[in-house]
């Protein structure tokens, strides 16, 4: 090393750094190592494309949501990009309430962290804690409130009506949702709706153990929104395939292809928006 009279002494890798060390050493020191993108200034995993997005959370930018309290939130999908939808977080401090949707807007809420408490005009209280939900047909008055903090997935859209129907009220946990059939594939299947015609779209959660991947290669004319819970693996979208992790969103445009391989040690879990029951026309 140098001596220490120069006025220099700040530490930098030089040509002379690199000359001295040992042979094959970036083979265990790889300049591009996961651990050196996490920080390197400018990089992101996130890409935005005409069919497809993947948004993860280094990209995340929160502002203040219009009609909400102390609450702020991170559009990721909306119908700027072609969806028919919005998926944001909404990350609730101390103190704060939400704010309802627009006229004939249905919501669904997902606690991701924290807790909230839905009040509306019909019945008591409900706390929603991590891992519940919550439904609310358009033009339904309610109220989320949060003592502490929480953070929510929401997705809003346009009710489509169909005949007669009307959609109701909806509390439950992913955990209280029967496990359904999944003919020919091996991921377990949840949905957080009923799969009866009156609602217009569905929140699926889907598991995989590592290894597990989707069999069907699909292509089909319903658009995702997409949050990776736990895990991590390749999603292919299009012509590329993507490494993700818990907390990366992806939006589906209709006919995309799409493949979900999971990898690593752990389960996988994504929640996934799908609309249904509409004929396309
Ligand atoms: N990308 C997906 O996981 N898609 C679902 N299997 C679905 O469309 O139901
Ligand atoms: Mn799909």
């Amino acid at each position: 090393s140098k001596s220490d009279d120069g006025f220099c002494s700040a530490p930098s890798i030089t040509e002379s750094d690199e000359k001295t060390k040992p042979i094959y050493w970036k083979v265990t020191n790889p300049t591009l190592s996961p651990s050196h993108l996490q920080d390197l200034p400018g990089y992101t995993r996130s890409v935005y494309k005409r069919d497809h997005a993947l948004i993860t959370p280094e990209s995340h930018v929160y502002s203040p949501l219009p009609d909400w309290t102390n609450t702020l939130g991170a559009y990721l999908i909306t119908p700027a990009m072609g969806s028919h939808f919005v998926m944001y977080f909404a990350k609730m401090k101390e103190m704060s309430s939400s704010g309802l949707p627009p006229k004939d807007i249905e919501r669904l809420v997902f606690v991701v962290e924290g807790a909230v408490t839905l009040t509306n005009t019909s019945s008591s209280s409900t706390k929603l804690t991590v891992d519940s939900y919550a439904y609310l047909p358009p033009n339904f008055y309610h109220s989320l409130d949060c003592v502490e903090s929480a953070t929510l997935v929401v997705f809003e859209r346009r009710y489509e009506r169909l005949g007669s129907h009307t959609t109701e009220l909806i509390v439950g946990s992913t955990d209280k949702q029967p496990l359904l059939e999944t003919p020919g594939e091996v991921f377990e299947l949840r949905k957080l709706l009923p799969v009866s015609l009156a609602y217009d779209f569905n929140i699926h959660i889907m598991d995989f153990q590592p290894g597990e991947f989707l069999n069907v290669k699909e292509v089909h004319y319903n658009q995702h929104g997409l949050l990776l819970l736990e895990g991590q693996g390749i999603y292919r979208l299009g012509d590329n395939w993507y490494p993700v992790q818990a907390g990366d969103v992806i939006w589906m445009a209709p006919f995309v292809p799409q493949w979900y391989g999971a990898l690593g040690k752990n389960r996988s879990r994504y929640l996934l928006y799908k609309d249904v029951n509409r004929n396309p026309l």
